[in-house]
């Protein structure tokens, strides 16, 4: 009775001893935070029970399947084989083996590995172990959540090691342990994810920084790299025609930059439908290749060759979407197989999500800077505008009437009326001070180009060297002098007319430059690589005889049809010499009002003289005659003109009566009537005198009136 009794009070007191040893190991497990605070715990407190080289906590996902290593002791020899951890996913959670017995039992159990080994059934990491001298292994079970399982293993080097009296105590442990480790991972979570929120701010704080793909691929490199060692990455994004795709910004190896195929790659527009970006646009998540197996398909995009050259073995692609519409994607190469981790490839998937923010960012900035450029060449072009109009005023160029319309020049007017509305290609022909320029811009007065100022290039007044660059403009430092950018006459000329003079002075490399951008549309500027399209009507004027320029090999026969198209003749003025009163009287009034003079008559014989001349520089010289005789006149009367001693033709002695001065009322008086000579008096009508001289009937009846015209006159 008395033994019994003793008996009793001992198994209480070794049950208060558990309890007491089982709450203070309790109490040390809730302070555990990490995997070293639950090692140190169970190296104290189990190796104080049992004698053990070392322990390890193992843990079986009973959904997925997979096992993972939790706890790894230092003091084990197996884990300094740098293989060791990878042994856990050689095992078979279905198998029949000693882990799967351990986590359907409900008590601990113990192990012979050599027996086990027997039986064919031993896994490998408890195979490393055997093989390094231990012989018993004592494992327990406790279950940490609704899809994970721990297993505690105690290993020891000698037979017999775990006595069974403190497994109570063991599973009691256990118990705790599932605990301590459901708290450990919880807590490794959120340490993870805080890890992971810093990392995704830095991201994007870095990413706002970025201005420019130069930047923002730096900064990709550098998280990327922080995130996996990665070999190299591209972003590839959908271009504009929605069929294609190409390579937007890259970072790659020496390997791949020195590759033959390197510029092509990069350049390539690869099609959408390639078996990898077709599934990459429609997937949520990252999508990771193994290159060799991709390989093996009938057809692979040519990029995965030129990676797979270049060493990569897998490929990870992420979406990249912009407000729910997919962009493009991110490639990304790694020089091994099965690289990613699940936690790995999320993070990854946002990143991503901010790679695509910062894509759109960078791109919109890029538009902006784009326009800006643009807006920039709109002034400069407005600045070109400005100083060339500033020119053709400070030239005071006479833009005034046309004189001799009503003579000579009356078929001209007809062309030009029919030509100014098209926009064909018109060369001017004639003499030299004949008034080709002024025929030029009365042609695109009367276009629907004349809201837009006609751009002039004469040719002939700019040394070879420096045609092209004022034709077609060039870019900043394109030759020595070349300072700044300047945009050329035909861009200037854009939606205008470009009105080239002395076209026949043009040296023959421009003349096969010319003819391309008449042909293409579009010029290109000196030391430029873009082609910039122009809307430009051209019109030429020569006063060479250019079909016997293209005889000689001085002007090219293509360029002269191109140019050809049609062809104004303008008649000397020897031969309009109808229009030489019109012409004096304009230009005496012209000057006279320009020098504060008043001249209203002049001599007979000077107006005699002025027609029989045989004018070589034609209106031109008229006109500076004319100029420098107002100026010297003294009176008011044009006495004197200094005609030079040339070759005149017979005067036409019955233009202009023989009296001793000529009113200028009186030279306009012989001009009518000898118009209305010619239409034997007819006034009204098709060919009548208003017709020829352009004015409405009713205008030079008046004028008759008032110069006194009476029918005996004609
Ligand atoms: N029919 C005309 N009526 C009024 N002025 C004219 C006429 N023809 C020419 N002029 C004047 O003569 C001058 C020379 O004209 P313009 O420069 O047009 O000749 P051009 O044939 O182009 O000469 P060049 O071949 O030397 O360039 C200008 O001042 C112009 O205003």
């Amino acid at each position: 009775m008395l033994a019994e009794s003793e008996l009793l009070k001992g198994i209480m007191k070794k049950q208060e001893s558990n309890i007491a040893f089982l709450l203070s190991v309790g109490s040390d497990m809730a302070r555990v935070r990490g995997r070293t605070d639950l090692l140190n715990v169970i190296n104290s407190r189990l190796k104080i029970l049992f004698t053990c080289t070392h322990c390890g906590i193992g843990i079986v996902n009973t959904v997925t399947g997979e096992t993972s290593p939790f706890l790894i002791d230092p003091d084990s020899k197996a884990s300094y084989d740098t293989g060791y951890a990878g042994l856990f996913d050689d095992f078979d959670i279905r198998a029949d083996n000693i882990i799967n017995q351990v986590t359907a039992a409900d008590v601990p159990l113990v192990f012979n590995l050599e027996a086990e080994e027997k039986t064919g059934r031993l896994p490998a990491i408890f195979k490393k172990n055997l093989q390094l001298g231990i012989k018993e292994v004592l494992m327990v079970a406790f279950n940490i959540n609704a899809h994970l399982t721990g297993v505690l293993s105690l290993f020891s080097d000698v037979a017999n090691s775990f006595p069974d009296q403190y497994f109570d105590i063991l599973k009691g442990i256990s118990n705790q342990l599932s605990i301590a480790t459901a708290n450990i991972i919880a807590n490794e979570q959120i340490l993870e994810s805080e890890k992971e929120k810093t990392f995704l701010l830095s991201v994007s704080h870095d990413f706002v920084a970025c201005r420019n793909k130069n930047e923002f691929l730096d900064v990709v490199h550098e998280k990327m790299g922080a995130l996996f060692p990665y070999r190299e990455m591209v972003i590839s994004l959908l271009n504009e025609d929605g069929n294609t795709h190409s390579a937007y910004l890259y970072n790659l190896t020496e390997e791949s930059r020195n590759h033959q195929d390197y510029q092509e790659r990069a350049a390539e527009k690869y099609m959408l439908e390639d078996g990898i970006y077709d599934i990459l646009l429609n997937s949520e998540d990252p999508l990771v290749y193994d290159l060799e197996a991709l390989l093996l398909r009938d057809f692979v995009p040519p990029y995965i060759n030129f990676f797979y050259e270049n060493g990569s073995r897998e490929l990870v692609t992420v979406p990249l979407r912009e407000n729910d519409r997919c962009i493009g994607g991110v490639f990304i190469w790694m020089g091994q197989k099965n690289t990613f981790t699940p936690s790995q490839l999320n993070l990854l998937t946002a990143f991503c999500s901010q790679i695509s923010i910062a894509v759109a960012n960078i791109r919109a900035y890029e538009k902006i800077e784009s326009q800006l450029k643009q807006i920039d060449q709109f002034k400069a072009q407005l600045e070109e505008e400005k100083l060339y109009l500033q020119q053709q005023i400070d030239t005071a160029y006479n833009h005034g009437e046309i004189i001799g319309q009503n003579g000579g020049l009356k078929d001209v007017f007809n062309l030009i009326s029919r030509v100014a509305v098209t926009d064909s290609t018109v060369m001017i022909l004639g003499e030299s001070g004949t008034g080709k320029e002024l025929i030029a811009r009365a042609i695109h007065n009367a276009s629907p180009r004349k809201d837009k100022m006609l751009v002039k290039v004469n040719c002939a007044a700019l040394p070879a060297s420096l045609i092209e660059s004022e034709l077609f403009g060039h870019e900043k430092g394109s030759f020595t002098g070349a300072n700044e950018r300047r945009i050329g006459k035909f861009e200037l000329a854009h939606n205008s007319t470009i009105f080239l003079d002395e076209i026949g002075e043009l040296p023959p490399d421009l003349q096969v430059k010319l003819l391309r951008v008449i042909q293409e549309k579009e010029i290109e500027r000196v030391g430029g690589h873009q082609t910039i399209k122009t809307d430009v009507r051209i019109i030429t004027a020569t006063n060479r005889n250019l079909l016997t320029e293209v005889d000689s090999g001085g002007f090219r026969i293509d360029l002269f049809y191109r140019l050809n198209v049609f062809p104004i003749n303008l008649p000397p003025l020897r031969e309009r010499a109808e229009d030489i009163p019109l012409l004096i009287t304009h230009y005496i009034n012209k000057f006279a009002q320009k020098f504060g003079k008043r001249i209203d008559k002049i001599a007979d014989s000077v107006l005699k003289q002025m027609t029989a001349y045989s004018w070589p520089g034609n209106v031109r010289e008229l006109e500076h005659l004319i100029e420098r005789s107002v100026l010297m006149a003294s009176g008011n009367t044009l006495k004197e003109v200094f005609l030079p001693k040339a070759i005149t033709v017979s005067p036409p002695v019955d233009k202009v009566p023989a009296t001793e001065v000529t009113l200028l009322d009186e030279c306009e008086r012989q001009h009518i009537i000898h118009v209305l000579k010619h239409t034997a008096g007819r006034v009204k009508g098709p060919g009548g005198a208003a017709e020829i001289l352009g004015l409405p009937s009713t205008t030079l009846h008046s004028r008759m009136k008032k110069l006194k015209i009476e029918k005996a006159d004609i």
